[in-house]
């Protein structure tokens, strides 16, 4: 009989290493743009130590304040996926810090994201594996579980299933599904392409403004001339 709260299961199926390099260098607002806004984490989720994260989720459910599930995933994660934790937010205690993440990276594993706490976080900045997480605090963990590995989590505020591709930048994180990767492939880059020669646009000052009045009259939007601004400050007239 099943222990519901304490599972683990240990295969997962990974997106191709192709598909997911796919994605390498494309902003994840860019992405975003692609997906109707929809499928962003919770920007409480910040990245610790600046480096982009890309990679297959690894999906760990924790009790809050408890690694025992999070130590059980890092002997069972394969080189290259990302840990993404649902510690449900809570930021009591830390559930990571520099042992776990140094193991991480001895082991090949493309880096974290937690919706809970870290600690030892000025080394974790100084290390060369992305991390990402909702909080600080000195606080250590538990170690006696529940928790589960590789079921859908929520992370961010976003529902996470295992072998997703995760992507992280300065902005924060973007969740796919891979089999979106193709449209979302083409629809980013195009995007990426044509924000490239918005730029240039912008540089030669030709930068299309005309869309703004247009929104603005479609809207009903009143537009007062400067000069009766200026006259109805002075007389505090405001018809
Ligand atoms: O004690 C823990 O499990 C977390 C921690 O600080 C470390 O891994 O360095
Ligand atoms: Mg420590």
């Amino acid at each position: 009989m099943s222990n519901i709260g304490m599972r683990v299961y240990s295969n997962i199926n990974r997106p191709t290493k192709e598909a997911v390099n796919e994605f390498k260098g494309l902003p994840v607002s860019v992405i975003a743009d692609n997906m109707n806004r929809m499928f962003c984490m919770n920007p409480k989720i910040r990245p610790i130590n600046d480096k982009p994260l890309l990679g297959p989720a690894f999906t760990i459910k924790t009790r809050p304040g408890d690694n025992l599930m999070l130590h059980k995933a890092l002997d069972l994660a394969q080189p290259g996926d990302i840990l993404v934790v649902d510690a449900q937010g809570d930021l009591t205690n830390a559930i990571m810090g520099e042992l776990m993440v140094l193991w991480a990276q001895k082991r090949g594993l493309g880096g974290f994201i937690i919706d809970g706490a870290i600690r030892d976080v000025g080394a974790l900045r100084k290390m060369d594996i992305p991390i990402y997480a909702a909080g600080v605090n000195p606080r250590g963990p538990y170690k006696d579980g529940p928790g589960e590995i590789n079921v859908p989590i929520s992370c961010g505020g976003v529902v996470v299933h295992p072998g997703d591709i995760v992507i992280g930048d300065d902005d924060g994180i973007v969740v796919i599904n891979p089999q979106d990767t193709d449209e979302l492939i083409e629809k980013s880059k195009a995007k990426f392409l044509r924000e490239h020669q918005e730029m240039d646009d912008i540089m030669n000052m030709t930068w299309d403004r005309t869309w703004v009045d247009k929104s603005l009259q479609d809207r009903g939007c009143e537009i007062k001339n400067k000069s009766s601004k200026v006259k109805e400050l002075i007389t505090g007239n405001r018809d």
